[in-house]
């Protein structure tokens, strides 16, 4: 997908001001367009994010014979073809880099009988998939994986599929999906066993839709069920702005000395805005204005103004409310005072890099003092000094690594080099007219 290395310094001579608007939410997107396509009847979805890896999702959707429509004033139409509707596509499914994307539609395919080829690039062929395969063959599918559970895949899923109980082994919303859209073409009661709270948009829109959600507490946790066979109803959908893109913008201006930025109409789901109380927790200067209810999900404006940061050990059990948010907090970290220390996130390694590894590399490589350990990352911060930076840092086909070494550039001596930025692509295209817009500069 990503074809020449596109390398990418950003500098601040001053500081940063301005008022932003993030893009959509990226799972509530992906998610916004699986279940219009499942609905029987035209939905209409109203900032949806444009990014490659839910247009990933759009394109497998039409590729299975849902309609698909960008309109001129930049809402989408989505002509869905009722639970169980989806044909066989022609072609194998490329996911691009989007973990949200192939676990998700593995699910719903999981309840159709159709035949899917699963592929992606070289970093989301490294990523687990043996999570979503296990329940989804306890329902019916079969599923053939290459060495280790990865892409490439061909799955045949089983119409209906059979209800199952899981018991997440891992926190992940992306498995939790995966298995509620698989049990909407199952008779009766799926139900997945959550130990922590992951993000909740699957089960929140799926009730929007009409289908029979239920979330009791277990103990050790809550019971998330789905009652299969239900008519889905085309509904408009409205997509807040991401909080995983607006943690850069926000960590810019608390970084830059002076700056002072809002960012409007952020999505603040308290199983996603654990960044914000983080940040909160360190000192930093974030006010929530505005606060409101847009598609059914919390949504404020966020003034954001520079101050100093004070290192703390971040409660592990924060960490799913803000999984996609550690390699911006390290940055943040780096700016701080003394030592924080965040345990408990060994998720990360799995992600479109090994987030640890690769944002300690890079942060050592920039001058940063910082200790890998196997769950986690200790960074000594600069108390507010700019770090040395005067070097390149690979992004290793990681969006959000390319972001933060961009962002910690802002606040360092020498120039801070992303080999590639062109991931960024996948989740937050106007991620640099916005960085400019607010005063940073190409350097
Ligand atoms: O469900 C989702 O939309 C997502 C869940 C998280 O993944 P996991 O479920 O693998 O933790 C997150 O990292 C990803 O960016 C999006
Ligand atoms: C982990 C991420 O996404 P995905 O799993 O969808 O590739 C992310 O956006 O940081």
């Amino acid at each position: 997908m990503h074809a020449a290395p596109r390398p990418l310094t950003l500098a601040a001579d001053g500081p940063l001001s301005g008022h932003v608007r993030v893009p959509g939410d990226k799972s509530i997107s992906h998610r916004a367009l699986m279940l219009s396509a499942l609905a029987v009847g035209t939905s209409r979805v109203s900032g949806l994010l444009e990014g490659e890896d839910v247009l990933a999702t759009a394109a497998a959707l039409r590729a299975c014979g849902a309609g698909i429509d960008r309109q001129a004033d930049g809402d989408w139409l989505i002509d869905g073809v009722g639970v169980g509707g989806l044909l066989q596509p022609l072609n194998a499914l490329d996911m691009g880099n989007s973990g949200t994307s192939t676990r998700l539609l593995m699910g719903l395919f999981a309840s159709h009988a159709l035949t899917v080829t699963f592929v992606g690039d070289a970093s989301l062929s490294r990523r687990p998939m043996q999570r979503v395969i296990d329940p989804l063959r306890r329902m019916g599918a079969d599923i053939s994986a290459s060495p280790g559970g990865r892409l490439p895949l061909m799955q045949r899923g089983l119409c209906p599929a059979i209800p199952i109980v899981h018991d997440l082994p891992v926190a992940s919303a992306q498995v939790k999906s995966a298995v509620l859209l698989a049990g909407l073409n199952a008779p009766g009661a799926t139900t997945v066993i959550e130990r922590t709270p992951t993000r909740d948009h699957s089960e929140r829109m799926l009730a929007g839709f009409g289908a029979e959600v239920t979330v009791e507490p277990v103990p050790g946790g809550s019971a998330i069920t789905v009652r299969g066979g239900a008519e889905l109803r085309p509904r408009d959908i409205v997509v807040p702005g991401d909080p995983s893109s607006a943690a850069f913008p926000a960590v810019a201006a608390l970084i830059v000395p002076g700056s002072e930025v809002l960012i409007e109409g952020v999505g603040l789901n308290p199983t996603r805005d654990g960044l914000y109380r983080v940040l909160a927790m360190m000192g930093a200067d974030i006010a929530r204005e505005n606060s409101r209810l847009v598609g059914g999900e919390p949504v404020a404006d966020l003034r954001v103004r520079a101050g100093p940061l004070i290192g703390i050990e971040v409660p592990p059990e924060v960490a799913p409310s803000m999984i996609d948010e550690y390699p911006i907090l390290f940055v943040a970290a780096a700016l701080a005072s003394g030592r924080t220390v965040m345990r408990g996130i060994e998720e990360l390694r799995v992600k479109e890099s090994d987030r640890i590894a690769t944002m300690a590399a890079g942060l050592r490589a920039c001058g940063v003092e910082c200790e890998e350990v196997p769950d986690g990352l200790i960074v000594t911060g600069r108390d507010g000094a700019p770090v040395p930076g005067g070097a390149t840092v690979a992004s290793m086909l990681d969006h959000r690594i390319a972001m933060s070494f961009a962002v910690l550039g802002l606040r360092a001596d020498q120039p801070v080099i992303v080999d590639d930025a062109a991931p960024i692509a996948t989740s937050f295209p106007d991620f640099l007219p916005l960085m400019t817009g607010l005063g940073a500069r190409v350097g």
